[in-house]
């Protein structure tokens, strides 16, 4: 069976603990590595408060020594903004045209799918694997409600995780996390900056502690 090449991209400002639950528990149920890209000019977003390096990172901190998570700076090689499209067709070229390709998303971004950039193209070039989150779960008919063009597009290519490995691209499953994870990155940034107690629960130790050292979100250096 060919390995899944699974893509976790995110704006990791900072990365979180939901992130990583995400990445291992993908990882340990399709059995195969997961890369995660931190964009350098997230599309849909405003400008990002720590710098792509410094996301990024914080990336390698979260993940030293752990097996099967591996940070791809991909994106902060290429100017403008970081287009899904593009680093698929990037890796798509790099693994060639049979290996099974897996975007990971949250369940709010599936909501948004359609204002992605030639959105409909990402399918030619790999499978969609979305994450529930609080808030946005997976649920066809609240789909078809909210985002009937995405809903349209994705019926026909819903299966499930295991079967994303038959073909190299076109499929769209949902990942059954098992519980919701709450955290989020604009969340934890106003809690880093409050100083709120316990900032550091949806932090990797070596991430928090860099946090500490450097003032990043406004945490005013010791
Ligand atoms: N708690 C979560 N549950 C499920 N998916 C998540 C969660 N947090 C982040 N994601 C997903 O991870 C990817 C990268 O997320 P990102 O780096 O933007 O962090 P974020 O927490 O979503 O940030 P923000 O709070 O600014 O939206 C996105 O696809 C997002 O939907
Ligand atoms: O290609 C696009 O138009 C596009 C639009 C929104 C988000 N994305 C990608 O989706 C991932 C999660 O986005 P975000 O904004 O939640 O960090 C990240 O890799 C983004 O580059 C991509």
């Amino acid at each position: 069976m060919t390995p899944l090449v699974l893509c976790f991209g995110g704006t990791f400002d900072p990365v979180h603990t939901g992130h990583l639950a995400i990445a291992r528990a993908v990882r340990d149920a399709l059995h195969a590595d997961v890369h995660l890209l931190p964009s350098a000019d997230p599309p849909h977003k405003g400008p990002t408060h720590a710098s792509a390096e410094q996301r990024a990172r914080m990336l390698d901190l979260a993940v030293e020594g752990e097996h099967g998570l591996i940070v791809d700076r991909r994106e902060l090689r290429r100017a403008g903004p970081s287009y899904t499209v593009d680093t698929l067709r990037e890796l798509r070229a790099e693994y060639g045209p049979h290996a099974p390709l897996v975007w990971m998303v949250g369940g709010d971004s599936v909501f948004g799918l359609d204002s992605w950039h030639r959105w409909r193209e990402l399918f030619e070039l790999g499978h969609l694997l979305a994450i529930d989150r609080p808030g946005s779960p997976i649920d066809p008919d609240a789909l078809k409600a909210r985002a009937p063009e995405v809903h349209a597009e994705l019926e026909p290519r819903w299966c499930r995780p295991a079967q994303l490995h038959a073909l190299p691209a076109g499929g769209f499953a949902e990942f059954p996390l098992g519980e919701e994870r709450p955290e989020s990155s604009t969340a934890l940034r106003r809690r880093i900056a409050d100083q709120a107690p316990g900032w550091r629960d949806w932090l990797p130790a070596p991430v928090a502690d860099l946090i500490a050292a450097s003032g990043l979100y406004g945490r005013p250096v010791p």
